[in-house]
């Protein structure tokens, strides 16, 4: 079998899907984006795949390092993104091939389902209280809040005080036992984050995720010393090679690697295998579409380590959206009581619909992360 030709599409509301095609009739797919960056990742897929063409589509771990090694200049979110998203559209046509899910073929399940957790938003407390009660209800065990805006290197203790609120409003409305997870975002600077997360400490968080930016990630110590609460972090880190000194300070206790991000299923199964040799857990991030949900699922269905998984569907999972829309088979992501099951399908084990994807490719996007300013006209961390 040899690869024979890719597209790529933009669709809203901020994804980008990769087709590839082989001379034998199978295709399969990949979700290869960054948020706010598609038309510059979709730029670097087409320059990988020029070297994949006629090639054998069997060979990932080989396609893997001819993309990563032989460009010379690697790593960071862009090009670890298309690396990511060509090696699950690789996997899709293996499985298919195979008439296998993914897992099968990368050892095997150790798990048949798992937990999931739902986003929450809201600005007042009463409404993010709520909010979590409504996820509940809808079956979810978990849910993760954005904390705030932004924490400058000094802020206001009114703004630590809101988080509070909101997270105790939560607290209060979904019990004593309900998962909650506060991003922080990096959006707090360390100095108000050891304030911060001291004064979360007493909520019994399921984690504080980005307490400070991976740029300074050898902050986490100061956290880790003042808070018993788990860390997580790793949506922006792209690599084993990003992963290797986080989980040698010790001042981790969940990693975040994006399946989309970070060099795919092939790079996101190797960092969690390394995390794994610390007692740290994994918990997948994906604020995505439906094929990098279906990626992080094969992979969760293998890892040991894996413990909860992010994905973009809220309270109406079981009815129409974005995510769902966009395959034919919807009911393959079956939710039960706060987890969700493994495919079982070939490949991703999801059949995208491509008359919609073409279709919604025509509106295409251009979605940008905002700008946000502080009072003093300054920007601010977004
Ligand atoms: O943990 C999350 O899902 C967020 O941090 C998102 O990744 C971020 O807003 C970029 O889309
Ligand atoms: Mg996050």
């Amino acid at each position: 079998m040899k690869i024979e030709s890719f597209q790529t599409y933009i669709v809203p509301p901020r994804w980008l899907f990769l087709k590839i095609e082989t001379d034998e009739g199978i295709s399969g797919w990949g979700e290869p984006v960054i948020e706010g960056k598609a038309a510059t990742v979709e730029t670097a897929v087409h320059e990988l795949m020029s070297q994949l063409i006629g090639s054998d589509p069997f060979r990932i771990e080989d396609a893997w390092e001819k993309m990563y090694r032989a460009g010379f200049y690697r790593g960071g979110p862009i090009l670890m993104s298309a690396i990511a998203g060509i090696d699950q559209a690789l996997w899709d046509i293996k499985g298919k091939a195979f008439k296998a899910p993914i897992y099968q073929l990368m050892g095997g399940a150790v798990r048949n389902s798992i937990k999931v957790y739902s986003w929450v938003g809201g600005d007042r407390p009463s409404n993010v209280g709520a909010a979590a009660l409504e996820r509940k209800k809808a079956g979810f065990t978990a849910i993760k809040m954005n904390a705030t805006d932004e924490l400058q290197m000094i802020d206001s203790y009114e703004k630590i005080d809101d988080v509070v609120a909101r997270v105790k409003a939560i607290r209060e409305s979904c019990g004593p036992y309900f998962g909650i997870a506060v991003d922080f975002h990096g959006r707090v600077h360390k100095p108000m984050a050891k304030i911060l997360a001291k004064a979360l400490e007493p909520y019994n968080l399921m984690f504080m995720e980005e307490p400070v930016l991976p740029q300074n990630n050898e902050d986490l110590g100061k956290i880790t010393e003042l808070v018993k609460t788990p860390i997580a972090t790793g949506e922006r880190m792209f690599s084993r090679w990003d992963f290797k000194r986080l989980l040698e300070s010790g001042n981790v206790d969940i990693i975040q690697p994006d399946l989309s991000h970070a060099g795919g299923i092939t790079e996101c199964k190797k960092i969690a295998s390394m995390a794994e040799g610390y007692d740290v857990a994994v918990a997948f991030h994906c604020p995505l579409g439906p094929i990098a949900l279906a990626s992080c699922l094969q992979v969760d269905a293998t890892v040991y380590n894996a413990v909860i998984q992010e994905q973009s569907l809220g309270i109406h999972y079981n009815k129409t959206n974005d995510l769902l829309d966009y395959i034919k088979n919807p009911e393959v992501f079956e939710y039960d009581n706060g987890f969700v099951k493994i495919p079982q399908g070939p490949g991703l084990g999801i059949e995208v619909n491509e008359e919609l994807v073409k279709e919604k490719a025509k509106e295409g996007h251009n979605w940008r992360n905002p700008v946000w300013r502080h009072e003093d006209g300054t920007i601010s961390e977004w």
